[in-house]
């Protein structure tokens, strides 16, 4: 299910080099995305977060081009952070603010709202979702998996057309997870979701596995979380083997 009432955007990469450090990560890299809503799944280090990276404009292309619905991503300016936003793996890496209030007026002073407006509309956005309560509440006296949540409601007010979430799943509790799965398909938004829970994928008509900077899989999520599954049992197996012979022979 989506609810887009407008098509969703088109982001293409061509060629696309990325180096972080010196270390490089993606290696002339093409895709073009224009689901509702997808999947990235693959390794540690495969490159998932620092794809999103790149997506949101935190990070640069050493070569090749990254396009949103034709306009290039990189020199969008401050226009960017109403195409795209991004959710963090650790809350602790996007939070700002010492209050949930601060934190959720922050997108919306950036959208010309003045401090008290964005303040008044977060607390508005949070009571309409039973959470009036959090308003004025400390981050520091948030869980783990509050603050996640609070960087969700932060990317859902300001309202990007594309939203990308880094292993948002992560340190939800199982109500946490359903009511987040359940705010993804509800949202408006182009929403892409990088998760190691593959349960949380299977059922988009596009899944992408990356490996090693590389597209591995691309396409209905069933067939491409299957390949992965397929691989990874592949490769575990191999591991098992390489073990048991090591500790025969020894
Ligand atoms: N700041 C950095 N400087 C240099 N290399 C980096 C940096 N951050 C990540 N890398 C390297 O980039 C590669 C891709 O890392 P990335 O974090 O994008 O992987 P990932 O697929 O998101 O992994 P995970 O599933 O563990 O979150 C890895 O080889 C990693 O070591």
């Amino acid at each position: 299910m989506n609810c887009l009432s407008t098509p969703p955007p088109c982001i293409e990469l061509s060629h696309v080099r990325l180096v972080r450090g010196n270390t490089p990560v993606l290696e002339d890299l093409s895709l073009q995305w224009a689901q509702p809503r997808i999947g990235l799944i693959g390794h540690n280090g495969a490159g998932k977060t620092s794809l999103f990276r790149l997506l949101c404009g935190l990070d640069a292309p050493a070569a090749g081009q990254v396009l949103f619905d034709g306009h290039n991503l990189h020199e969008a300016g401050r226009e960017r952070t109403r195409w795209v936003g991004m959710m963090f793996q650790n809350p602790d890496d996007q939070i700002i603010f010492p209050t949930v209030e601060e934190e959720l007026a922050l997108g919306l002073q950036s959208r010309s709202a003045s401090k008290r407006e964005a303040k008044a509309q977060a607390r508005q956005f949070l009571a309409q979702r039973g959470l009036g309560h959090w308003a004025e509440r400390a981050i520091s006296s948030l869980s783990q998996g509050q603050r996640q949540m609070v960087c969700w409601l932060a990317l859902l007010i300001t309202a990007p057309r594309t939203v990308l979430l880094d292993e948002p799943y992560a340190s939800l509790d199982l109500p946490g997870q359903a009511q987040l799965a359940d705010d993804i398909a509800a949202a408006p938004q182009q929403v892409i979701v990088s998760t190691h829970v593959l349960s949380h994928v299977r059922d988009y008509a596009r899944v992408v596995w990356l490996d090693q900077g590389q597209v591995r899989g691309d396409g209905p999520g069933e067939e491409v979380c299957a390949a992965y599954e397929a691989a990874v049992a592949t490769e575990v197996a191999a591991r098992r083997a390489r073990r048991s012979v090591l500790s025969s022979g020894s």
